[in-house]
Formats: C-alpha cells, sequence, structure tokens
C-alpha cells in the first residue's frame, strides 16, 4: 500500500509490524525507538529533512536515533557496563585531577586560526551531534550534586579533590552530570547489552539546525511558502529568523526587559551556544539570498523548486566550505587530498557506495570534542573599521539570543569572529571552558572533564589501541609512545596513569604531537579523517555527484567551488564589507583584510532555467517579491 506509512526498529533499522509498532506506543518508547516514513522512498526526490532514504536499501539509516559505528569494541567493565578499570583492576584515576594536570588552564592567542574556526565547528557538530545529555543534567536533573542525586543511577557527578588547584581554596567538591542517553537506556534494547549511545540528529551534513528535522517543523517555523523564503524579520535594518511571540522561551539567559530576542525556528537550539547560534542565523539568510537570486534569472520557477534548490545550494556550499577550505586549514590540503577526502579538479567525482550507511563512529562523536581545547572563551568585539570595543565571555552568551539583538552586538561579534584569534592548538584550555562551561546555568562545569568522563561512559577503548590501529606500532610500555606524544607530556602520563593500556582515548589526544602536515593531534587526525570519508561515500546527495537526483549541472558546481567562508561572510555578515580572503586564518602579510568586492562570489546566472524564456510573461504570482537583499 502506497500510502502506508512503514515502522522501523531504530536500533536495527529493519522494518517492525503493526503490533509491534503498537508495543512501543504502549510503552511510550516510539520516539526513541521508532523511525516512521510516511511514504516509499522515490529515489529522484531531493534530499529529505529527517534523513531517511539517503541509503535506498537501509531507507531509516542516518535518520535521528538510529546507532552509531564501532571502530573498535567497546570497552566496559562489569555486568552493569560501567566504565572500564585500569589495567590492575582499580578504577581508572578521577578525571578532574588527570585534567589538571594534563590540560592545564592558560589562555594564548594562536598564531593561525581565527575565532571563525571554532564558531562554525561548533556549529557543524550541532548538525550531527545531541544536546539531550547536557539538558538532562541542567534542567531534567539537576539534582546530581545533592543528596537526592546519590540515589539516581543516572547521575555521575564529577569528583574535585581537596588539593585541586582552582578549588583547594574553595567550597565547590562536585560538578552535575548525567550518563549518556543510550539505546538501553531509553528502553529500545535490553539493558543486559552493552550501552549504545543514541543521537537526536540526522548523521548527514544537511543543515538541520537551519532546515529542521521534519516537514512540520519546517512548514510551521521555517517556510514563508513564497518565493522560496524561510520566513524572516527585519529589526533595526538586520535580517534575522522570526521571534518567538511567547514569554516563556529556550532563550533562559536573556536579561530582560531589554533582550526580548529568540528565535522561533524549525529547530529551537539555534538558539544556545553563540558559534551555533551565528551561523544558524547566517545560513538562514544565504538560504534566503539564494532564493532570491534564483528567483531573479528564473522567474518562472515556483516557490517549491526555488524553496528545494536553494536548500540543495545552501548545503552545497556549507560542505564545500567544510571540506575545501576549513578542513584543509587544520588537517592539511595533501593529507586530505591523499585520502580521497578532497579532489584537485574542479568538476564532478561519484564516490558514494551504497554499501556504506549514513553513521558516524561512536569514537568521531567523542573525539570531536578535543576541540574544546582551542575554544577561547573571550570573545572580542570590534567595529565594521577593525577597532577593538569590548570583549564578551562566550559563555556569557549561551541561551541568550536577546544579546546579540541589542547594542549593535551583532556586528560587532561579527567583526570579531574573522579578527580574532582562536585558542592556542596546543595541551592548554582555555580556564573559562575548564571552569564555568555552561556559564550561570550551573555551579561550575569542566568541559573536558566532562568529556573525559563521557569518553568512559561510551565505553571507548584504550587509547593505545587506535595508535595500534592507526599507527601500525605495537605498544606494550610507556616509551613504545616516544615520538607520538609530546615528551614533557609523556612524563605526566607515566606520573598518572599506572598502566600504558590504561590511557584514555581523548586524555592521550590532549597529549600528543601533531600529525604531519597538521594542526591536530596524530590519532584525531585519522579519526576524522575516517568519518570525513564515510560522510563522502556514504551520502547519494553528495553535493559532487553527477548523477544525484537534481544534480548540478558542471557550470552550477563549479560556481559552488567558489564558495568561501570570506564570501559567505560579505554575503551574510552584518556590515562586513571588507574580510581576509582566507578568513579561518588570521589577516596579515599575504592574507591582507580587503574589500569584499575583491572576493570571488557565486553568479546564480549559471542556474538560468532555458524554460523559463517560454513562460517569461507569465510569471508564477508573487515570483519577483521578495526582501530586497543584497
Ligand atoms: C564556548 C564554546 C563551547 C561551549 C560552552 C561548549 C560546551 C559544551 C558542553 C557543555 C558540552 C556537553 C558536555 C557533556 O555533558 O559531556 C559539549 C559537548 C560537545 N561539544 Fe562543545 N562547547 C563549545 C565549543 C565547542 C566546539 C568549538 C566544538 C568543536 C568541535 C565542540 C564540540 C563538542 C562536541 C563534539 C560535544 C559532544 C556532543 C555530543 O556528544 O552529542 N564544542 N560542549
Amino acid at each position: 500500500d502506497k500510502c502506508k506509512p512503514v515502522y522501523y526498529d531504530a536500533y536495527l533499522g529493519e522494518p517492525i509490524s503493526e503490533e509491534e509498532y503498537l508495543e512501543h506506543v504502549k510503552k511510550n518508547t516510539t520516539f526513541w525507538c521508532v523511525n516512521i516514513i510516511l511514504e516509499p522512498c522515490d529515489p529522484d526526490a531531493w534530499r529529505s529533512l529527517d534523513g531517511s532514504c539517503t541509503d535506498l536499501n537501509h531507507p531509516s539509516r542516518g535518520m535521528p536515533h538510529t546507532p552509531t559505528l564501532r571502530l573498535l569494541p567497546p570497552f566496559y567493565s562489569g555486568n552493569g557496563f560501567e566504565p572500564r578499570k585500569a589495567k590492575c583492576g582499580e578504577p581508572l584515576p578521577l578525571e578532574r585531577p588527570l585534567r589538571t594536570s594534563l590540560l592545564p588552564e592558560a589562555r594564548i592567542p594562536d598564531q593561525v586560526f581565527t575565532q571563525l574556526v571554532t564558531h562554525f565547528l561548533v556549529f557543524f557538530v550541532s548538525d550531527i551531534l545531541s544536546l539531550h545529555d547536557t539538558v538532562n543534567y541542567v534542567t531534567w536533573k539537576p539534582y546530581c550534586c545533592l543528596p537526592q542525586g546519590q540515589k539516581d543511577r543516572e547521575c555521575i557527578p564529577v569528583k574535585i579533590p581537596n588539593d585541586d588547584p582552582v578549588h583547594r581554596f574553595g567550597n565547590l567538591r562536585c560538578m552535575r552530570l548525567t550518563r549518556p542517553f543510550t539505546f538501553q537506556s531509553v528502553g529500545c534494547v535490553k539493558n543486559s547489552t552493552k550501552p549504545e549511545r543514541i543521537i537526536s540528529s540526522t548523521s548527514t551534513l544537511d543543515l538541520s539546525k537551519v532546515y529542521g528535522q521534519s516537514l512540520e517543523a519546517l512548514a510551521s517555523k521555517g517556510r514563508l511558502f513564497k518565493s522560496g523564503l524561510l520566513k524572516f524579520e527585519i529589526e533595526d535594518g538586520r535580517i534575522w529568523p522570526p521571534s518567538m511571540k511567547t514569554q516563556i522561551t529556550p532563550c533562559l539567559v536573556n536579561r530582560k526587559p531589554r533582550e526580548t530576542r529568540c528565535h522561533d525556528t524549525p529547530d529551537e537550539t539555534t538558539n544556545s551556544l553563540p558559534g551555533i547560534n551565528l551561523f544558524s542565523v547566517w545560513f538562514y539568510r544565504l538560504h534566503n539570498n539564494v532564493a532570491y537570486a534564483l528567483a531573479k534569472v528564473n522567474p518562472c520557477w515556483d516557490d517549491e523548486k526555488l524553496f528545494q534548490t536553494a536548500r540543495d545550494i545552501n548545503i552545497a556550499i556549507m560542505v564545500q566550505i567544510l571540506y575545501y577550505e576549513l578542513l584543509p586549514s587544520l588537517m592539511g590540503y595533501d593529507n586530505l587530498l591523499r585520502e580521497g577526502l578532497i579532489t584537485w579538479s574542479k568538476g564532478f567525482r561519484d564516490s558514494y557506495n551504497d554499501k556504506v550507511l549514513p553513521q558516524i563512529s561512536t569514537e568521531y562523536a567523542t573525539v570531536l570534542r578535543w576541540f574544546h581545547v582551542v575554544q577561547e572563551n573571550n570573545q572580542k568585539l570590534y567595529n565594521p573599521e577593525g577597532c577593538y570595543m569590548r570583549s564578551i565571555p562566550l559563555t556569557n552568551i549561551s541561551l541568550r539570543t536577546g544579546w546579540f539583538g541589542v547594542d549593535n552586538n551583532m556586528d560587532y561579534i561579527t567583526q570579531g569572529a574573522f579578527r580574532q584569534a582562536s585558542g592556542r592548538f596546543d595541551s592548554l584550555v582555555d580556564p573559562d571552558i575548564a571552569e564555568i562551561g555552561l556559564g550561570p546555568v550551573t555551579e561550575g562545569t569542566d568541559i573536558p572533564a566532562f568529556d573525559l568522563v563521557k569518553n568512559r561512559h561510551f565505553g571507548m577503548a584504550p587509547y593505545v589501541k587506535y595508535v595500534e590501529l592507526w599507527h601500525g606500532i605495537s605498544v606494550n610500555t610507556f616509551d613504545d609512545l616516544i615520538g607520538v606524544i609530546k615528551p614533557e607530556m609523556l612524563d605526566i602520563i607515566k606520573e598518572k596513569y599506572k598502566h600504558v593500556e590504561d590511557i584514555d582515548l581523548l586524555a592521550g589526544l590532549w597529549v600528543e604531537l601533531p600529525a604531519t602536515g597538521s594542526f591536530l593531534p596524530k590519532t584525531l587526525q585519522y579519526l576524522m579523517l575516517e568519518q570525513h570519508f564515510r560522510f563522502l561515500v556514504s551520502d547519494r546527495h553528495w553535493y559532487e555527484r553527477p548523477n544525484r537526483p537534481h544534480a548540478f549541472n558542471l557550470d552550477q558546481l563549479l560556481e559552488i567551488r567558489k564558495a568561501t567562508i570570506a564570501s559567505f561572510m560579505c554575503s551574510v555578515g552584518d556590515t562586513v564589507t571588507e574580510i581576509q580572503p582566507s578568513a579561518f586564518v588570521r589577516p596579515g602579510p599575504g592574507n591582507e583584510i580587503t574589500s569584499c568586492d575583491y572576493i570571488p562570489k557565486i553568479d546564480f546566472r549559471a542556474w538560468k532555467d532555458p524554460l523559463c524564456r517560454r513562460c517569461r510573461y507569465s510569471s508564477v504570482e508573487g515570483q519577483r517579491e521578495g526582501p530586497v537583499l543584497p
């Protein structure tokens, strides 16, 4: 029956019967455990919103709440699947003292990269990962450091010892934290099986922060249903996504009555971290700029065609910037070329492999947290002339979209994003990220220590297993890590861990030497290459494919190739009339700030549809209307 929905077991990816589905309804587990596909996959359709039909043979794979892939089998201890023990049978060293020893606190500007790198990265992360584990200990179970928390198995608070370098003079001895949600904990799979984390995002790169993950959310909050546009609002001459009109909003930290802005987007978590907030607004605007440009060259296109094409271009621009600009800057152009992540030719390439499921690896989801190390929390604000105005801690403007809407803050933070250095790519962490990572909503948050806790609860194999896997060496003693770990840090590692196999994956990354030609630690480099290759080969809608549904023609692809973060900022960044051509890299000799007129732009005439000539004088009503956009 064509119109009958098909229910899939989210974990197994197999269809289930209506009776099995009703069982889930009874248990109230459909949200987590069932993927519903309303219509059979149409191989010629545009990319779906919920990730379904990315893989025609396994239509539910790629959807939210589908499993991650383990590169190495998990390590847990006991029947309760608690974090693995040290080799000698004792618990592993406490996370907080490990963090304070291996990753000291300091705020040092990087000599190469700008703050735009971390803003882009955190936005990109929000496209494929989840916030629910954080919401759990902040909002749903805020009691993990109170006596009530001792009775709740979900609570795994982080202990702060009495000799803590920061808190020994204060009273804080506990930071609240909860176990990550797993297929087991939410009731999809038996508790007697090894915990597998559950993620609420689609596993493809699809700008789900902008478009949401369901038709209903996009229809009710996103689409204007006119000229292919997303809904928008103009305030003080700036274009924004629509704002919420209710009193209760997710912008918990807005300082009322002045700060009222909170975005009513298909995915409300656009209002969370500043980097996510900024790039969501910018990609929102870019969609409308593209739709407007397309409508101009194709007056006969209807709303649907304009919308879908603009979405497709918007996603392609994001991926082009990620693969051809950001990743090469971080990981080395030649490294990416050699591993087949990018191509030197500007034309098409088809790397799609229908045997590879659209998934992310559990390891990748964990080690991406390494980037907390390079997050500078002191956001500098500049005016459009490039003069420093003032600073604000990023942790003070999370969950505070209202701040962006007042005092020209949006202009100044935009300017600061490409003028200011990121944190140094080193074994150091910004003091705010290490102590007050969630700002005023908790008593204290040591983000990298939390990362280590999660590393253990996700059952990551010991660090040395990954070193052996990727670097082809066998590691039996600490000295086998000479040449892999920074010498001075190897001394500290030996003090902290009793056996070389005890080292946690993330702790190893904190102290590793960078890979050749890269700024990233050696093992992180491999784990990133591995996953970014999978994004490319498992995505049927990958923008460089000539034979995907609604594929670009060559001229169009060549225009997409012009996308850079600088042209992006010129197009959507408030007051950006000049910028350095490589805006992920600090401005300076060879990368001077220059007028946007000199930054190559996409020419949308490549999308001119010859069929439109025929209906030129009978253009669809309203087609030429639209906001006056740059
Ligand atoms: C001011 C900047 C940032 C803040 C305040 C922040 C805060 C946080 C917090 C509180 C968590 C949850 C920790 C936990 O409960 O385990 C988290 C998770 C995470 N963050 Fe950040 N972060 C920031 C920047 C970044 C950046 C630049 C990246 C770059 C890759 C990043 C990647 C991640 C990842 C991958 C996770 C895990 C998400 C998941 O597993 O679903 N964060 N962050």
